[in-house]
């Protein structure tokens, strides 16, 4: 459904992504693992069209990013950094305002909020203004919003970052709903256990680059993962 073709974007400095090939099929869940600054959330922002490759190209069911009518998008759920969450509205208002920008109809869009609230286990803050709440939920109404309005692709940076066990659980359960009903879904997370319980194929980026994959159901995966960048990173240095 997504892909990446020999994508790069570089900044100043040399930092970045390079060359990257990177596919997300319908009805799976893939995950980026790398080590902070390896490229992830670069990646993510260029899969979705929030920066522009210098050289190479993004599809969505084939079609370049640039060449995608704006509906496209309606049935796209993201969160990259900071979830979408504008202090002064409550969560409530929140999802609806994100439901109705993905182009739900009002009625549609309050039952979709309500939903979200209630698998989220948002519905006790439901009026409670973004800024007051904790980290933890403010991800969950971040979330809540990429999710409510049934996405075909999901692209989700760290959503665990913040969570507590049972919001954990929650996501994980939520996102094997999504991948069961055939959405495609992309995930970064430093929680490689965590990974290796959700994901159908785990992608290792390191430098900017895709340097090959991890087997979810492998063994010890935190010594193979830093074996395969630590061997990385003594391959570019002697190069
Ligand atoms: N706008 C920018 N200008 C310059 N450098 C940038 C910019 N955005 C990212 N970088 C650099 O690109 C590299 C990759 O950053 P990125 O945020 O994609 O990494 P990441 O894998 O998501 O890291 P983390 O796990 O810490 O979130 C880093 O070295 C970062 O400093």
């Amino acid at each position: 459904m997504l892909a990446a073709h020999s994508v790069t974007r570089t900044f100043r400095g040399g930092a970045g992504v390079r060359a990257v090939d990177l596919g997300v099929r319908s009805g799976e869940i893939h995950a980026l693992v790398g080590l902070n600054g390896a490229g992830k959330t670069t990646l993510m922002k260029l899969l979705l069209g929030m920066l522009r490759p210098t050289e190479g190209e993004v599809r969505l069911d084939g079609t370049p990013l640039p060449a995608l009518p704006a509906s496209a998008w309606a049935r796209v759920g993201h969160v990259i950094e900071h979830p979408l969450a504008y202090g002064d509205l409550t969560a409530r208002e929140n999802l609806l305002l994100s439901a109705r920008l993905h182009g739900l109809a009002a009625t549609g869009a309050a039952a979709a909020v309500d939903e979200a609230l209630e698998e989220l286990r948002l519905a006790r803050y439901a009026g409670v203004r973004a800024r007051r709440l904790s980290a933890g939920n403010r991800q969950r109404v971040g979330l809540a919003a990429a999710l409510q309005h049934q996405p075909r692709l999901l692209v989700l940076d760290e959503p665990t970052s913040t969570l507590d066990p049972g919001g954990v659980i929650l996501l994980r359960d939520a996102l094997r709903r999504r991948a069961r009903d055939g959405a495609a879904i992309l995930i970064s997370s430093h929680h490689l256990d965590e990974v290796a319980r959700i994901a159908d194929r785990i992608t290792l980026i390191n430098g900017g680059a895709v340097i090959g994959e991890l087997d979810p159901g492998g063994a010890d995966l935190e010594r193979t993962f830093f074996a395969r960048i630590l061997a990385d990173d003594r391959r570019r240095e002697g190069a």
